[in-house]
């Protein structure tokens, strides 16, 4: 059975039981819930806490697992990135009291409270800036006003507890991270494996994927489908009007009324976008 970690708790929880559903498997049905046997499809779940995921995954324990970039790097297991799943987006900075600070070479000699210890320390040996790394499991923001750290480095998302604690980021972004699909290097999962992938791959399609319709004068065809050129290749069909042709494409949702636009532009009518649930390519 192909055992497959996924996070029980945080931010990541619900998105990634979501994507887990929509590619056809089971999930668990409370919180409670720490293991789940997927029988019709050969696969166990375990539901982990996400900063642990990476380390199970890479000593083999675990076979796949969703985690953050951020946990992954920082617990620097070594398991590697399959492929990136579109949740779970977030910045990793530095901050402090808003204005006090504009570079990241004033981090010399500061106390820096972080749940990120790995991440943080690796960021500054690159940069040979000396620090002290106060290790803190959560609401980092707080530190600074209790005194015991000068500066934070988080994960920011919105910005909104930044803000609310008076604090600002400083310097260039550290790194951008999501949600991730990890496995370890080499490993050789089988067909499950490669059945899941495929599922996941379908699913992250349809989500970036609309199907396009439209109907056009087949003069205006090659001009057309140069705007949706379809993944394969466009479906061009005739339409019972002489002259005309019905055009049938997927196109990315990102840019779609763009597209539209253009498509109606050219001569394009009853131009339709309807949501994917799920393919294979
Ligand atoms: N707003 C957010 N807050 C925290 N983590 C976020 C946020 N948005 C995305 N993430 C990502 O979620 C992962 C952190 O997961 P984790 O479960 O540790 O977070 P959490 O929400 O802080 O959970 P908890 O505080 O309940 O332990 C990281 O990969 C992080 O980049
Ligand atoms: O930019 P924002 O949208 O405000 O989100 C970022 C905040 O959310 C997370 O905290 P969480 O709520 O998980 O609490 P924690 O610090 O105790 O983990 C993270 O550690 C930041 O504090
Ligand atoms: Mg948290």
């Amino acid at each position: 059975m192909l055992r497959i970690a996924v996070p029980n708790k945080g931010a990541l929880s619900e998105a990634a039981s979501e994507i887990l559903k929509e590619s056809g498997y089971r999930q668990r049905s409370g919180a409670k819930e720490l293991a789940l046997v997927d029988i019709d499809n050969g696969v166990e779940f375990f539901y982990l806490r996400p900063r642990d995921i990476a380390l199970y995954v890479a000593d083999g324990t675990l076979d796949v697992g969703i985690t953050g970039r951020d946990l992954l790097q920082d617990s620097g297991a070594k398991a590697d990135e399959v492929r990136n799943l579109g949740f779970g987006r977030s910045k990793f900075h530095f901050a402090g009291p808003a204005g006090k600070y504009t570079d990241l070479a004033e981090l010399e000699g500061k106390r820096i409270a972080t749940s990120y210890v790995g991440v943080v320390e690796k960021f500054l040996a690159a940069r040979g800036i000396n620090a002290t790394v106060v290790h803190l499991d959560g609401a980092v923001e707080t530190s600074i006003q209790l005194g015991v750290a000068d500066v934070i480095a988080d994960v920011v998302e919105t910005g909104s507890t930044l803000r609310a604690a008076g604090l600002a980021t400083f310097g260039e972004v550290i790194l951008e991270s999501e949600a991730v699909l990890i496995t370890r290097e080499g490993a050789d999962h089988g067909d499950d494996y490669e059945v899941f992938l495929r599922r996941l791959e379908g699913v992250l399609v349809a989500r970036s994927y609309v199907m396009m319709d439209y109907d056009i004068r087949a003069d205006q065809v090659a001009a057309a489908t140069a705007l949706t050129p379809g993944l394969e290749s466009p479906t061009v069909s005739p339409l019972h009007r002489e002259g005309w042709v019905a055009v049938r494409a997927m196109v990315p949702r990102k840019g779609a009324q763009r597209l539209m636009d253009e498509l109606y532009g050219i001569g394009a009518r009853a131009i339709l976008t309807t949501d994917i649930h799920a393919c294979r390519l």
